[in-house]
């Protein structure tokens, strides 16, 4: 680096800074800041004398935002030194241990998100202040007192300083997201800047709205004489804050690789951002005699995980489609590596999506990664654009059969039920572990018996033998045995089961049990009543059901005889009075409805939603309305609650 690009890329980190820090809006990823922030450092070092001293080497986070008084910290506030994997992290605690040979460390979870200094005073929670520079910060007393894990009150009566983070959860952020892509509003990159934000608010009431969460890891002034940082924060902790899901004091560095292992692997189970791991020397009169760098602890290091979040372009966007027609919108992009594994594409989820984040090909995006997640496109960096990024139009042409789509805003299908797309599609489906559950049986095998004119549709796969088998490529007759017997060995699978590998829009694992566990392998002819009877059916699920069945219902029987399910073995009928009649329930009752209806249906009644001739009893409660009426009417038999309970008796 010469020292004019030194310069110009002091500059650059100022801008990304001054983003990031007062506006919440990144312009690059914090792997792309860092990147470049620790080239400066590295040229700084190397030329003491051309050190510009408004680097952001120099200098803890940006200058500050107008609108909030400005309120100065007891102690001051940190920044920390960084390191990204175990030869630097040695390195850092070689020099401790080179004066401090045996000293405790104190491990926490780095938490990704706003930094806080909580000032208690007479047990009250008196001030609240954004770390700002370090020295004087925002006082956002009244947005953190919004907070619900932030004390207001607390047992201590002394002077104190609490320190820590202000975080959202993953779920939050998606929720915000979204509510501001709709009013279209520019999205938050992460959750760290949405906590930032959402804490620099300038109405307490939107901050109370965003479900914030106050994670504490350090202390300021305190009156506290304990000899070990860890004994504060257990102090503190117990104080009644949040306490974080792993805190050690360790000695060595095996012990402390231990536990960077191990938060590494809890990371994506967790409900907020780790960032990684904070490694601070737990003995205060050490920590003094090691002191501070202009900007940080010499005691403390960050111990930085792997990004999970990348930037890189879309080049282009395909189509999937899926096995009930769905058109998926899938970016092709320039391939990044995430923790170890190369991402090419991610997920658009739908059109309306796209739009509503004005996604285009050919755009700079932050994309994430996290566990088995597919990746997510975050934001668009709109900056980066040049002019030549191009709209992503809605098909109106499925891209496999051809046929004309239909739109319904956000969902775009293709309506052909034959489009090779969704036959192979619905058939890796109705093989899958919560259908069928064909061992052997996945996406490849599945294409390569569509492509081959093995199968056309489900029912092939019922007549296919030993000579079709052996003559694709890569099937000895060991493999074509056990596809064979697995497919056999799916005859007489649990009804749910069979229901639920038709697909059916709606009926999903659960509804395909209630089905099954009410009325058995009698579900071809439902009616809309006796489907709406089932609990948690609406009228969507019964009419996407019924229809299902009024179009494929040959094909649904041929199924039914090849396969022969079975039916989920009856509980025994208590016979009484109810037994075989269909009843409806109306008016509040002194037990919820759904009790009294499992007690009916256990002696054999059916109960349903409304009433038809079909009805023979109505049973009301207090307030009972129009289906009361109706029954008189009809004619139907009306009994009171009281009149059950006599009868069952
Ligand atoms: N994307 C961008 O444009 C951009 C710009 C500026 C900075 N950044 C990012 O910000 C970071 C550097 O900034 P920084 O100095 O504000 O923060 P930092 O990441 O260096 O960490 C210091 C902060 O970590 C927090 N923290 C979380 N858990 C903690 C724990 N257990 N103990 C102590 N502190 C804990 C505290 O709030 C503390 O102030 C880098 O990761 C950088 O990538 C990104
Ligand atoms: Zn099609």
């Amino acid at each position: 680096m010469t020292k004019q690009e030194y310069l110009k890329a002091v500059e650059k980190l100022k801008k990304w800074a001054y983003a990031y820090y007062i506006e919440d809006n990144p312009l690059v990823t914090d792997e792309v800041y860092d990147k470049l922030y620790h080239e400066v450092l590295d040229y700084e070092k190397e030329h003491p004398e051309d050190i510009d001293f408004t680097s952001p080497t120099q200098r803890v986070g940006a200058t500050l935002k107008d609108g909030f008084q400005k309120a100065k910290h007891l102690s001051r506030m940190w920044s920390m030194e960084d390191v990204f994997n175990a030869k630097e992290f040695e390195e850092w605690m070689a020099r401790i241990q080179k004066n401090f040979p045996n000293e405790r460390y104190y491990i926490e979870p780095k938490f990704d998100g706003a930094s806080l200094n909580l000032i208690y005073e007479n047990g009250l929670l008196k001030q609240a202040i954004t770390r700002g520079n370090g020295v004087e910060g925002e006082d956002v007393t009244n947005n953190a007192r919004t907070i619900q894990s932030i004390r207001l009150e607390i047992e201590h009566k002394g002077l104190i300083e609490i320190r820590g983070e202000v975080l959202m959860t993953k779920q939050e952020f998606e929720r915000i997201n979204e509510e501001r892509a709709k009013l279209g509003e520019p999205l938050f990159a992460n959750p760290r800047n949405a906590a930032a934000g959402s804490l620099r608010q300038l109405d307490p009431k939107t901050v109370a709205k965003r479900k914030l969460i106050f994670q504490p890891w350090g202390v300021g002034v305190h009156d506290l004489t304990l000899e070990y940082l860890s004994e504060v924060m257990d102090y503190v902790y117990n104080l009644g804050f949040r306490k974080p899901p792993i805190r050690r004091v360790c000695e060595t560095v095996k012990e402390i690789e231990a536990i960077y292992d191990e938060l590494r692997k809890m990371r994506d189970s967790l409900d907020v951002m780790l960032d990684g791991m904070v490694v601070k020397v737990d003995r205060f009169a050490a920590q003094e005699a090691l002191g501070y760098t202009v900007k940080s602890p010499r005691w403390i290091v960050a111990y930085k995980f792997p990004a999970v979040e990348k930037q890189t372009r879309i080049k282009d966007v395909v189509l999937q489609v899926g096995r009930t027609g769905v058109i998926t919108p899938v970016a092709v992009l320039e391939p990044v590596e995430i923790e170890g594994v190369i991402v090419e594409r991610a997920t658009l989820h739908n059109f309306d999506e796209i739009e509503r984040k004005d996604i285009r090909i050919g755009d700079m995006v932050i994309i994430i990664r996290s566990g088995d997640v597919i990746p997510k496109i975050i934001k668009v960096l709109e900056h980066f654009r040049t002019g030549n990024e191009k709209k992503i139009e809605r098909p109106n042409e499925c891209p496999v059969c051809k046929s004309e789509l239909l739109d319904e805003g956000a969902l775009i299908k293709c309506q052909n039920l034959n489009c090779s797309a969704r036959v192979v599609n619905s058939i890796i489906y109705f093989a899958s572990k919560q259908c069928l559950n064909i061992d052997g049986l996945g996406e490849k095998i599945v294409e390569q018996l569509y492509n081959e004119g093995l199968i056309k549709q489900i029912e092939d796969l019922y007549s296919l033998t030993m000579d079709d088998l052996l003559k694709l490529e890569g099937f000895k007759e060991k493999k074509a045995k056990n596809l064979l017997k697995a497919i056999e060995n799916s005859k007489g699978v649990e009804c749910w089961r069979f229901i639920n590998s038709l697909g059916i829009e709606h009926i999903g694992e659960v509804a395909s049990k209630k089905i099954c566990q009410t009325y058995g392998l009698e579900f071809m002819r439902l009616s809309k009543d006796e489907l709406m009877a089932l609990d948690g059916f609406g009228e969507e699920m019964a009419e996407s059901f019924i229809e299902f069945m009024r179009v494929n219902g040959d094909k649904v029987a041929r199924l039914l005889e090849i396969i022969q399910p079975q039916a989920p073995e009856q509980e025994e009928i208590q016979e009484s009075a109810f037994t075989s009649k269909t009843i409806v329930l109306t008016g509040s009752m002194s037990k919820s409805r759904g009790e009294i209806k499992a007690m009916l249906e256990k002696m054999g009644a059916k109960v349903t939603g409304s009433v038809s001739k079909k009805t023979d009893i109505v049973i009301y409660g207090e307030d009972a309305g129009s289906k009361y009426e109706k029954a008189k009417q009809l004619g139907v038999t009306l009994m009171s609650e009281d009149e059950m309970w006599e009868r069952i008796k």
